[in-house]
């Protein structure tokens, strides 16, 4: 029997996005079609300027593409009109930023707990699911802790874990690994790997082919067009890793980017 047809998790469909005026235009995103599955853990990657940050933010509802259409989970996502963005960023999706972004005067725990209690979670089930995705993450020794008292890499798993919390369709990761050393680098991703095994659906855009030769699929952006992109299959990270860097040195060479 022929597998069940699934609908893709993101769907993105000849997406343009232009910046400036008639006289002075950047084509930031110059056609971009690409979709993701449920269960992927997609890299995106590109040299500077090729349009990685405008595609994840026209997926996070945060910029608004000039033409071209983006399905979530079926909807599009373009046509929202202002008062549903924020719901739909809220239910639907997870945000890890290069630089935690977590709240100052909360707890490790509070912080967690803030994205159940905005998705009216039901207040019994919050301290049980902040313990569990906090132990998937290995953070739970810090979760009364707050984030002047954490680590770098203990803020980014903490801010993992509030970003997966709530069962988010897509976990949207901005330069994740960015602000922090090899060794948390690899916690980190490692981190993400277990979520991606567990499956979470997950979009990590990276300057870093270390980064991305953890994910499953690279896509690598050139001047705001899908130019090419190779999957890991069965292949080892290590050799995975050896085939980004020779796209990326086709590309134009970020290799002083990677560690
Ligand atoms: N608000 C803006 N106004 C005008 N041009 C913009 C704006 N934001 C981005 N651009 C331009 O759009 C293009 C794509 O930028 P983008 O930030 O998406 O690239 P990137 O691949 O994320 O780069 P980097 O790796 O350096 O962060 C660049 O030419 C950039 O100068």
């Amino acid at each position: 029997m022929a597998p069940a047809h699934t609908e893709p998790v993101l769907s993105c469909q000849n997406v343009e996005k232009l910046y400036g005026s008639r006289s002075n235009v950047t084509r930031a995103l110059d056609g971009v079609s690409f979709d993701v599955d449920a269960g992927e853990y997609l890299a995106i990657m590109g040299p500077s300027g090729s349009g990685k940050t405008t595609l994840l933010n026209c997926i996070s509802t945060i910029d608004r593409p000039t033409s071209g259409h983006i399905y979530v989970d079926g909807q599009d996502i373009t046509a929202l009109r202002a008062h549903q963005l924020s719901k739909f960023r809220r239910e639907r999706l997870g945000f890890v930023f290069q630089d935690s972004n977590l709240l100052d005067t909360l707890t490790a725990r509070e912080n967690i707990a803030l994205a159940l209690t905005i998705n009216h979670a039901p207040a019994r089930d919050v301290p049980a699911r902040v313990e569990e995705v906090a132990a998937r993450l290995g953070v739970a020794e810090v979760l009364d802790k707050f984030p002047h008292e954490m680590s770098g890499g203990q803020k980014q798993r903490v801010a993992a874990a509030r970003a997966i919390v709530t069962n988010p369709s897509l976990v949207l990761a901005d330069e994740p690994t960015g602000a922090l050393d090899s060794k948390n680098s690899r916690r980190l991703l490692e981190s993400f790997e277990t979520l991606n095994a567990d499956g979470a659906t997950i979009i990590m855009v990276t300057h870093d082919s270390f980064a991305a030769s953890y994910a499953r699929r690279a896509l690598f952006l050139k001047d705001g067009r899908v130019w090419n992109e190779i999957v890991r299959g069965s292949k080892t990270r290590k050799d995975f890793f050896n085939e980004i860097m020779d796209v990326v040195s086709f590309l134009g060479g970020e290799g002083a980017d990677v560690r």
